[in-house]
């Protein structure tokens, strides 16, 4: 494992080239790894110890402009580069990443605080989804249409329309901190194998995880330019990027600065998903042993820092003890530490977020709410925490925590849950328990979310699935196929014949 400030990398080794000779790590321009003119750096905090894990470069206006320029050059030939060549040269990166995972994982562990066992999943996850995409790609964009005129009413059979996608130009990606590598390959995946390249600007909290991932495209032999890797902090660089008039496309991934994102981005495809409020419905005919299992693991998984996390628990009243009861004794199971020794709950990503976390619980606990266990905290590291008789006037029924803490809304009915649901800013997903699917299915129709799972929590997976959110949680869909197609654009190419075509024969 890294100590802190210390690179990952090992002399000799497949990652060696990344660390600079001060010890940050270098940026990607143009098919090279480099150092910023601008002579400084960005420390990447470790959750866990609050010391810097490590350094990075803070890349300059003019750094962007030259991988903005290296990738619109670059882009034109790749496009027809064939559709076989571009899965062939995906299908390897996925291959390196596969062979040299764990410097990805270990960075992940140091950077993000993900239990190392959650770290190594999102590395072979993230090369399953490179596969996929690849495999997806070569036959989606390998397909098109062809129209014929004579549907229309006045046509003759002499216009044939052929409709196929053709890329953007330069994607611009930008991945959270919860999952830096696969939600960064979820993004260049399709955008590569759609015939685009690509900037990527990872999240500060994560950029050395990704780094490492793009070194396996990098050693995959992707021509120079394709893709290009910007580091420095969002705040300081993200508008420059997001304004760019090379960006074709963006593709985010986070929190409100990504409703601030399409107030300032010129009319280019964007593809948007932001936070979600996922709620949990419970019915009095539901599974309870089920439903408490679930609401455990999707609520407290990597500490609660996921978009998809269970963020409300709406039990309907007749089986909310039982509830409550069930889902605290597997609160109690839950481990508490740190992410090297794959703790289920380790310290949230920074102090800014454990602060609010903690704003949200005394809200809550001013405004009447039930502790269900000792509020604890030590620094990063929060206890999780079960807050229950939750009512509308507390933060916590509206305000996402992105930790481990659950709040637990008892409601006379199903329609008063619905109705808390449909009254979110944020509608990602959500979820809903019962025995009778007829009662599912009305329920799922009445939710206004981007996605409902019934008789399970939320979540994103498998990653070919659509995910998207409705209202401020984002605009546009995810999943495999869906990038790929928002990553394209239609082309029309009309052959106009001088006599209608059913004429011969
Ligand atoms: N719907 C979904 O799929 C998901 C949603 N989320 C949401 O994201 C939030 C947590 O993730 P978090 O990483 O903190 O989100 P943020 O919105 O803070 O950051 C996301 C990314 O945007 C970058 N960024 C920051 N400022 C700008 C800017 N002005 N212009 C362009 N980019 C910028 C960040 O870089 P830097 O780190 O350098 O600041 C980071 O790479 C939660 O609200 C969560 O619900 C998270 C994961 C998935
Ligand atoms: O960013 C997130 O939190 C994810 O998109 C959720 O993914 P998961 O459901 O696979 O954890």
């Amino acid at each position: 494992m890294a100590t802190d400030a210390q690179p990952i990398a090992r002399a000799g080794g497949f990652y060696e080239e990344l660390p600079a000779g001060c010890g940050a790590y270098k940026f990607y321009l143009d098919g090279a790894w480099r150092e910023s003119s601008s002579g400084k750096q960005v420390s990447i905090s470790n959750p866990t110890t609050q010391g810097v894990a490590f350094r990075v470069q803070a890349c300059t206006p003019a750094e962007v402009d030259l991988m903005f320029e290296a990738a619109k050059a670059a882009q034109k030939p790749w496009a027809r580069t064939p559709l076989w060549k571009r899965a062939q040269a995906l299908h390897a990166a996925a291959r390196l990443m596969r062979e040299h995972p764990q410097p990805i994982a270990d960075a992940l562990v140091a950077e993000v605080a993900k239990p190392r066992k959650d770290s190594m999943a999102e590395v072979i996850r993230s090369a399953d989804l490179i596969d996929y995409t690849a495999e997806e790609g070569v036959r989606y964009l390998g397909e098109g249409k062809l129209l014929t005129s004579d549907s229309f009413p006045g046509n003759e059979r002499n216009k044939l329309c052929l409709e196929s996608r053709v890329p953007l130009g330069v994607v611009l990606c930008i991945p959270p901190f919860n999952y830096p590598v696969n939600l960064a390959v979820s993004k260049i995946a399709p955008a590569l194998m759609a015939g685009n390249a690509v900037v990527i600007k990872p999240p500060t909290q994560g950029s050395v995880a990704a780094i490492h991932m793009i070194q396996c495209f990098h050693r995959a032999g992707l021509p120079p330019g394709v893709i290009n890797l910007a580091t420095g902090r969002g705040s300081e660089i993200g508008d420059y990027l997001t304004t760019h008039s090379s960006a074709g496309c963006i593709s985010f991934t986070g929190g409100d600065t990504g409703i601030a994102i399409c107030k300032k981005a010129s009319m280019v495809p964007l593809q948007m998903e932001l936070g979600g409020k996922d709620v949990c419905i419970v019915c009095a005919d539901a599974d309870i042993a089920l439903a408490a299992r679930s609401i455990v693991k999707g609520a407290f998984s990597y500490s609660g820092q996921r978009c998809t996390a269970v963020k409300i628990v709406l039990v309907e009243n007749a089986v909310a003890e039982e509830l409550v009861d069930q889902v605290l004794e597997g609160v109690r199971q839950l481990t508490v530490g740190s992410p090297e020794d794959d703790a289920s709950i380790t310290p949230v990503i920074s102090k800014s977020s454990a602060d609010f976390i903690e704003s949200l619980v005394h809200d809550a606990r001013a405004k009447g709410a039930r502790l269900r266990m000792d509020y604890r905290r030590e620094g990063n590291l929060i206890w999780p925490l079960v807050v229950d008789d939750v009512t509308e006037g507390m933060r916590l029924a509206w305000e996402e925590p992105f930790g481990p803490v659950l709040p637990v809304m008892r409601v006379e009915g199903v329609e008063q849950a619905v109705a808390h649901c449909n009254a979110s800013e944020l509608a990602l997903q959500g979820c809903v328990f019962t025995r009778d699917v007829e009662r599912a299915v009305r329920i799922s129709d009445a939710m206004e979310t981007g996605s409902v799972q019934i008789n399970a929590a939320p979540a994103r997976g498998p990653d070919h699935f659509p995910f998207q959110g409705f209202r401020a949680s984002g605009i546009g869909s995810q999943g495999i196929r869906n990038s790929l197609q928002m990553m394209t654009k239609v082309k029309s190419t009309v052959i106009n014949l001088a006599t209608p075509s059913y004429t011969m024969g």
